[in-house]
Formats: structure tokens, C-alpha cells, sequence
């Protein structure tokens, strides 16, 4: 499988539903099951990278009750005590003490598991952030590929004890996309509760379909992924979704599978026909910077931008000058990232502003020989991606 004719590598994600029992803690008799699909991987040539869910939900299982949310009806002090509710409503410090407690115990799980077939885990924590900072990126980068040197399979979660963002179900599909792109995937493996997409959600549409092959991730398929994910997953197939075309515009092709079936990892490498549903790898990768502009980093406004400014970056790839703006929305500082709509308001594209919010209501929809030099572009063609 491997283009260079080294040993190939898949980054297999598992979801919290597909390795923790519901009654609470890990599944054994699924990780050992993974486990020795892992190891038959590995044997036949191909490193395997895991990500995997359940940190939270093997830590509610440790602390048995229903633990109490840690928030009380006062506001907390600001850099101390419990953090606000997500806005999910969710308690965000009561899920983070409960990875932290979780993220161990699902470790040892692992460890034993892969140990039962002379394989040796290694825990790498890592935070979005890490895929924004160039530096960083390589350090992990370079760690993934020591520890596959050395023959041990990482596996991976978000470091959700200390992530200064809020825990969200499904950003597990997000960070495996971005793993995939990192170590130079040959493929992404979403490993969950069901056989592939359906044409809508199987749980609720007695009628729906499993789909065989995706070329293009359009609004249609969004809209059939668009239902709530299980009990203790919860991104759901929209959060898989979202991670295939991550993987898939980083030039890495995509499987949604069962975890439960046997044997799926192997067939899915082999690409047997009618195990999962498949996405096709878009021809062109997008570098590690884009691919931070395009999915990593969250938008802090928009541009709205005329048909002539929309025709250029889209047909003439050139960067967005002020005199195409028409409307500037938020308040963003230069270096923030934007997203660029048309007049129709469809966002086609996202990009890191030259300029703060204020300098770019002042120069829009003027011409450059009206604007001091300094002013030059509103976003770089190097720091912008078309989204279609
Ligand atoms: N179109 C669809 N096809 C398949 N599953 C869907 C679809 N829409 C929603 N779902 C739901 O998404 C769930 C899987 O997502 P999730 O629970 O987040 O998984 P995980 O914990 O493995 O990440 C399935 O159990 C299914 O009920
Ligand atoms: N990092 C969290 C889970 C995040 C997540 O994406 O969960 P899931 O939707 O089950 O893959 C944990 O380990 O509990």
C-alpha cells in the first residue's frame, strides 16, 4: 500500500461507544479484539497509529455515581475554580477531571491488550494547538515516527485534562484526520457502532442504506450525517464527516467501519469491497500550514467579499485586495483567521487577515492606488484556502 515501498502506515481511530463497556469502564474483549487485528496489521508490514476515545467515560465508570457537577451557582473567580458550562450545557472542569482520571486507566487497558501480542503502548496526549505551532508540530511529528521505529503503537487522545478549550465528543474524529496528515497516513480508519454512513441515521430510518464509496463530501451527505451520535460518543457521523474531509483533503483516503466486526482492519486495508464506507483522497494535498487554516484554527470573522474579488481567488487563485470587500463582520485582530463569503452569503474560502477588523472596514472596496502601500493585500494567496 505504501507509495515508497516502505512499510505503510494507518492511523485507526476507536470511539468511547466501541471501547467502553456501557455499564461504565474499558472493553476488554474489544481491545483485545483490536488488539490482535493490530498486531496481524503490523506483522504484515503496516505501522498502525491509534486514537482513541474514553478517558471520560471510563473515569465516570471509576467514580461509580453519577458524579455531582463541580460547579456551584456562583460565577467562579476568573483563573480559578471550576470553569463555565460548555455550550452544550455540560459541566467542562467535572469532564476534564474525569479524562485525567480515565486516561490511565484506559492506557494500562490498551498496554495489556497489546502486550497480549508482544506489542508495547505508548501514550502520546496531544492538543490542537500542537498542529498550530510549526515547532510543535515537528516534535510530534518526530516522536510518532521514533516510536514506530522502535515498534511501539501510539496511542494517541487529546489532552483533555489541561486543553484550554472545552472536552467536545467527536473531536477525537478531528484530531485522528489531523494524525493522518502528520505521519503521512496511506489511510484513515473511523472505527464505530455502526457498519459505515447510511443514508441517514440507522438508529431513527429503519430504511437507510450503508453507502459504499464517497468521491465528494457535498451538503447532502452533511445533511444525511447530520443526527446525534450515541450515549457516550456523541460527535456523531457529522464529526466523522468532518474528519474524512480533513483526511481526504490532506490527500489521505478514508474508511468508516464497525469496530465490533471481525477481522475489519485487516479487509479495510485490503480494501475489501463492502466493509465500511469509503471516501476517496482528493488528488491534491494541502500543505500542513493550509491544512491548520483551513480546519485547526476557528475563524474570528468573515469577509464578504463582490463576483469579481470571488471569480480571482477562486479562478486565478490570487490573494483577496481591500477593493473587493464589501462587508466586514467581527472584530478580529491581523494574523486572525477569516472566513471569506460571497454576497450569497456561502462561505468559499478561509484565510489569515494582514489586518485588524477596524483597518479593514476603513480600506474596503477602495482601490490600491487609493490606499497608502502599507496597506498592500487583506489576505496573502499564501495564507488563504478555497473551501469548494
Ligand atoms: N447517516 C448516518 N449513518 C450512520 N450513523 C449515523 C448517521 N447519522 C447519525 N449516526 C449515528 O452516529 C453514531 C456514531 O457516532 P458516535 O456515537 O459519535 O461514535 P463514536 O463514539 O464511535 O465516535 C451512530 O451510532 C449513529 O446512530
Ligand atoms: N477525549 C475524550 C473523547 C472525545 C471524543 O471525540 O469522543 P468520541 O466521539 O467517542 O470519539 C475521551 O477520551 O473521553
Amino acid at each position: 500500500m505504501s507509495a515508497g515501498g516502505g512499510r505503510a502506515t494507518v492511523v485507526v481511530k476507536v470511539g468511547s461507544s466501541s471501547v467502553t463497556r456501557p455499564e461504565g469502564g474499558p472493553d476488554l474483549g474489544a481491545l483485545a479484539k483490536l488488539a490482535g487485528e493490530v498486531a496481524a496489521l503490523r506483522q504484515a508490514g503496516t505501522d498502525v497509529v491509534v486514537v482513541s476515545s474514553g478517558a471520560v467515560a471510563t473515569g465516570r465508570a471509576v467514580l461509580g455515581e453519577r458524579p455531582q457537577p463541580l460547579l456551584d451557582s456562583a460565577a467562579p473567580s476568573e483563573g480559578s475554580g471550576p470553569r463555565e458550562r460548555s455550550r452544550d450545557g455540560r459541566d467542562v472542569s467535572l469532564l476534564q477531571a474525569l479524562a485525567a482520571i480515565g486516561q490511565h486507566r484506559l492506557l494500562r487497558a490498551w498496554d495489556d491488550a497489546l502486550a497480549g501480542h508482544g506489542l508495547v503502548a505508548a501514550q502520546v496526549l496531544l492538543a490542537p494547538l500542537d498542529f498550530g505551532h510549526r515547532q510543535q508540530y515537528l516534535h510530534a511529528r518526530r516522536t510518532l515516527a521514533a516510536l514506530l521505529a522502535l515498534g511501539a503503537v501510539p496511542v494517541v487522545n487529546e489532552n483533555d485534562a489541561t486543553a484550554d478549550d472545552e472536552i467536545r465528543f467527536g473531536d477525537n474524529d478531528r484530531l485522528a484526520a489531523l494524525v493522518a496528515h502528520l505521519v503521512a497516513a496511506d489511510l484513515l480508519v473511523l472505527l464505530t457502532d455502526t457498519p459505515g454512513l447510511f443514508t441517514a441515521d440507522p438508529r431513527i430510518d429503519a430504511e437507510a442504506s450503508l453507502i459504499a464509496e464517497v468521491a465528494e463530501i457535498d451538503k447532502a451527505l452533511e445533511a444525511a450525517a447530520g443526527g446525534p451520535g450515541s450515549a457516550v460518543g456523541s460527535g456523531g457521523m457529522a464529526a466523522k464527516l468532518a474528519a474524512a474531509r480533513i483526511a481526504t483533503w490532506s490527500g489521505v483516503p478514508t474508511v468508516i467501519a464497525a469496530a465490533e466486526e471481525p477481522g475489519v482492519l485487516g479487509a479495510v486495508v485490503a480494501g475489501r469491497p463492502g466493509v465500511g464506507t469509503r471516501f476517496r483522497a482528493r488528488p491534491r494535498r494541502l500543505s500542513a500550514r493550509k491544512l491548520w487554516i483551513a480546519f485547526a484554527v476557528a475563524p474570528a470573522g468573515r469577509l464578504v467579499v463582490d463576483e469579481g474579488a470571488k471569480e480571482a481567488l477562486v479562478q486565478r487563485e490570487a490573494s483577496l485586495l481591500p477593493a473587493g470587500i464589501v462587508a466586514v463582520e467581527g472584530y478580529f485582530g491581523a494574523d486572525d483567521a477569516v472566513e471569506i463569503a460571497g454576497r450569497d452569503g456561502q462561505v468559499f474560502a478561509k484565510g489569515l487577515s494582514r489586518h485588524d477588523a477596524e483597518a479593514l472596514r476603513r480600506a474596503a472596496g477602495r482601490r490600491s492606488s487609493e490606499l497608502p502601500p502599507s496597506v498592500g493585500e487583506a489576505v496573502h494567496r499564501d495564507d488563504l484556502v478555497l473551501l469548494l
